[in-house]
This record gives structure tokens, C-alpha cells and sequence, in this order.
């Protein structure tokens, strides 16, 4: 396909991308921005307003990627962006405790029902990689079991068939995880609850946890099947396992309380990210405090962090959370139905098989017409079809992430005339397969 979309009119993106690379890995700080999968070069962002991005040739698009989730009252929101000058006034990190970090936790114990006691950390991955070590310590067992085609950011014993970037990439297993790691995670099915039982009728009394992300977001969306989450519930608590939801990507996103409150399942630990940073970097795990009280100082379990409770990122992700009312959580629902009808009147009307799925915000249609229910599904969807779409969109200036495994964000700053021009973009986009 020609490079005719609008970042390719004149190439300032192309030579800030070229620039990047002689001196970045692969011109990027993470994989997934690479635009490598489409075939493309990636835009180069200048800044962010409301539902839109613009880049640095100065092509302005509407966004459902946001920042990969975090941005849900969407970019540079004004009390976001007031609350970290305010804060980054007084100085920007002490190393020492603060109270704007007890707000926060205060906030978070409140709206997660299975959080008593929250500690903050700087990423997601180091959110899940430390309720692991916890879970194993714990629990004084080993093993761990995850879902295939789920992402649980990067530390060694998640990075076994994951989903995000390293299934956009097909690198199931990454070069780097000892075997002697990788061998105390096992992998079964999203949504498949029998292969649960036979891991643990097999490895019960060794598996620490189970840890799953409450809605899969990083094989595409995929929600859980009714009695998934509850069988989960049911085996970790009969064979001694910690059950791990992995909201990451669903904390705060999919409901006030989260997906453990849209679901009513209350699991043992709760590892959070992206919304409660409003846009900064955070991650944090938190749970029962019979459990958190095994963590450094009050237990032997270590964890640590230089600028984990960073004043700026507590103010935004204190603020962000503060602006997401019972209303901008409707507000959110009703954007996002206006949407999935759209998308999927549109592949009605062009005849193209599609299948979407969707839970609040996260939006993600299938080029299949299959039953998306696990990560074996959703990688028979036309990846063909989805890089054309993906590239009309751009250039009809709508801005999705550059992977058939992630879904669509939407934000609060949307509104419906966003959405209206998303829709005939993508009819425009499906007219011409
Ligand atoms: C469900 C889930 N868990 C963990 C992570 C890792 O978070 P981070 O990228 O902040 O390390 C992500 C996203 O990257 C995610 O979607
Ligand atoms: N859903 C996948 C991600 O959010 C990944 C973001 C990143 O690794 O940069």
C-alpha cells in the first residue's frame, strides 16, 4: 500500500523517527509504539488535547489509544494538568513519606472492595512482578499460572505466552527468561476453566497463584465467561492459591470499583496501573492485610522503590480519579455503546465478518466472525485486514493502536462528534476492502 496517509505527506515524523533510531532500540521506548506490525513508521506526538493528538507535522487525530490506557479523562485535562504544577511547585520528590500518598491509598482502599492496605510502585510490571514474590512467599510455594495470550508487563516469570506487544511481535517465549524460571509458570486458556482444574488436580499444592487479568485486554479485549472468575475464586481458595486480578488495564477503567466490582469476585491481591497515574507512571499492589503485612518493614518479603508514591504522579492520579464520578463512568458507557453500534453497523452494511467485543471503555472489534473467547481465537482474525484499516484510519485521522490484540480506549473528553467521525472513517475504511 502507498505511504498516502497524512503523516506522510511531508516526513517530519519519518526523519524524527530515523533520528530516534540511531540512538533508541528500534527508535522506541517501548515495542509496541514501533508501528513495526502495520508497516509503518510511527507518529511522532507534539502534544495532546482532550480526545486528540497531534503530531509533529502537525496532523491532529482522535485518539483511543491514550497513552495505552491511562488517559481516561482524556489528554492534558486541565485539573490534571493544574494539579501537577501545583504539586511539582513544592518539589517533586523527597524520598519521604507525604500525605498526598495516604490520600491516595485512602482513595483506592475505598473504591477496590479486596484492597485493605495499597503500595505504590512506578509501572505496572513491577505492580505484578512484586504481588508475585508476594504470592510466592506467601503462600511458600513456586508455581504460578497465567493465561495464554495475557499481558502482564515484563517480569521474567510473566513473560510466557503473553499477549500486547509480544504477540503483535509472535515472540512467545523471550530470549532472556531462564528456563529455570520459566518452568514455574504454567499457561493455560483464557476462559477455560477445565484446564484450570487439570493444572491444579496436577501441581495443587505447588501453584502460589493464579493470575489473570479480569478482562483480557492485551489478546484484543476479551471478556470472561460467566463462571470463569468465580471458578477462579473457587480453586485458588480450595487448593491454598492466592487469585491475583491482574487490573492493570481494567482498574478504574471498566468501573468505579473496578472489574472486581463490576463482576462482584474479590480476589486475594489487586495489581493496579495506567488510570491511577492519570498519565504518570504508577503501578501498585494491594490487598488483604493479613497478606500485605508479609511485605518489608512490617514482614521479611522485600520490595522497594526510589520514587514509588511520586508526588506528581499521586497528584494526577489522585485528581484523575477523583474527576471519574458515577456520571463520567455513564458518560463513558454511553459513548462507547454509540461506537460498538457504529463499528458494527458499518461491517453490517460492507458484508465484512466482524466480531466485537466490548466492556465499558474497552472497545475491540475481531475481523472474524467467530466467538472471541481466548487468545487461539482471536489470532485467527484477518490481520491482513486489520493493518488496511489501521492505516485508512490514520489517514482519515483517527488514531488506534497498531495491534489486532489491543482494543480501543475511550475517554471522558470524548463526545459524539468524535465518535460520529469515527464511525464514517471506518465504513470509509471497510468500503474500500
Ligand atoms: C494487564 C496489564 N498488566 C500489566 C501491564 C504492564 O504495565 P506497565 O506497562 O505499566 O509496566 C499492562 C500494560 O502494559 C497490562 O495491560
Ligand atoms: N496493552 C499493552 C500495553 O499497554 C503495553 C504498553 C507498553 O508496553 O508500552
Amino acid at each position: 500500500m502507498s505511504e498516502n496517509h497524512r503523516t506522510r505527506v511531508d516526513s517530519r515524523s519519518k526523519a524524527a523517527f530515523e533520528r530516534a533510531k540511531r540512538v533508541i532500540p528500534g527508535g522506541v521506548n517501548s515495542p509496541v509504539r514501533a508501528f513495526k506490525s502495520v508497516g509503518l513508521t510511527p507518529l511522532v506526538i507534539e502534544r495532546g488535547e482532550g480526545s486528540r493528538i497531534t503530531d509533529i507535522d502537525g496532523q491532529t487525530y482522535i485518539d483511543y489509544v491514550l497513552s495505552w490506557g491511562p488517559l481516561i479523562a482524556g489528554h492534558a485535562h486541565p485539573e490534571v494538568v493544574e494539579a501537577i504544577k501545583r504539586t511539582a511547585e513544592k518539589g517533586t520528590s523527597f524520598g519521604a513519606p507525604t500525605e498526598l500518598e495516604t490520600l491516595m491509598a485512602e482513595l483506592v482502599c475505598e473504591r477496590v472492595p479486596s484492597i485493605d492496605v495499597v503500595r505504590m510502585v512506578n509501572s505496572g510490571t513491577e505492580a505484578t512482578m512484586s504481588a508475585l514474590r508476594l504470592a510466592r512467599g506467601y503462600t511458600r510455594r513456586s508455581k504460578i499460572l497465567k493465561f495464554e495470550g495475557s499481558y502482564h508487563g515484563h517480569a521474567d516469570s510473566l513473560l510466557i505466552k503473553a499477549g500486547s506487544g509480544v504477540a503483535t511481535l509472535g515472540l512467545p517465549d523471550s530470549p532472556g527468561v531462564p528456563e529455570s524460571v520459566a518452568v514455574h509458570t504454567l499457561t493455560v486458556p483464557y476462559n477455560d476453566l477445565d484446564a484450570v482444574k487439570l493444572a491444579f488436580e496436577r501441581y495443587g499444592e505447588e501453584i502460589a497463584a493464579v493470575i489473570v487479568e479480569p478482562i483480557a485486554g492485551n489478546m484484543g479485549v476479551v471478556p470472561p465467561l460467566p463462571g470463569f472468575l468465580s471458578g477462579l475464586r473457587e480453586l485458588t481458595t480450595t487448593y491454598g492459591s492466592l487469585l491475583i486480578f491482574d487490573e492493570v488495564m481494567t482498574g478504574f477503567r471498566v468501573h468505579r470499583n473496578c472489574a472486581q466490582g463490576l463482576y462482584g469476585i474479590t480476589p486475594d491481591l489487586t495489581c493496579l496501573g495506567k488510570v491511577i497515574g492519570g498519565g504518570l507512571p504508577v503501578g501498585a499492589y494491594g490487598g488483604r492485610r493479613e497478606i500485605m503485612d508479609h511485605m518489608a518493614p512490617v514482614g521479611p518479603i522485600y520490595q522497594a522503590g526510589t520514587l514509588s508514591g511520586n508526588p506528581l504522579a499521586m497528584a494526577a492520579g489522585y485528581t484523575t480519579l477523583k474527576l471519574m464520578t458515577e456520571e463520567a463512568y455513564q458518560h463513558l458507557e454511553q459513548l462507547s455503546i454509540r461506537l460498538q453500534a457504529g463499528l458494527e453497523s458499518n461491517a453490517r452494511e460492507t458484508g465484512i465478518p466482524m466480531t466485537l467485543n466490548r466492556v465499558g471503555s474497552m472497545v475491540c472489534p475481531f475481523f472474524t466472525d467467530k466467538h472471541v473467547i481466548n487468545y487461539e481465537i482471536a489470532k485467527t482474525a484477518n490481520t491482513e485486514r486489520f493493518r488496511t484499516v489501521f492505516r485508512r484510519l490514520l489517514d482519515n485521522g483517527v488514531n488506534i493502536a497498531p495491534s489486532p490484540f489491543e482494543g480501543w480506549f475511550v475517554s471522558t473528553a470524548h463526545n459524539n462528534d468524535d465518535i460520529d467521525e469515527t464511525i464514517s472513517s471506518h465504513r470509509a475504511a471497510l468500503l474500500k476492502l
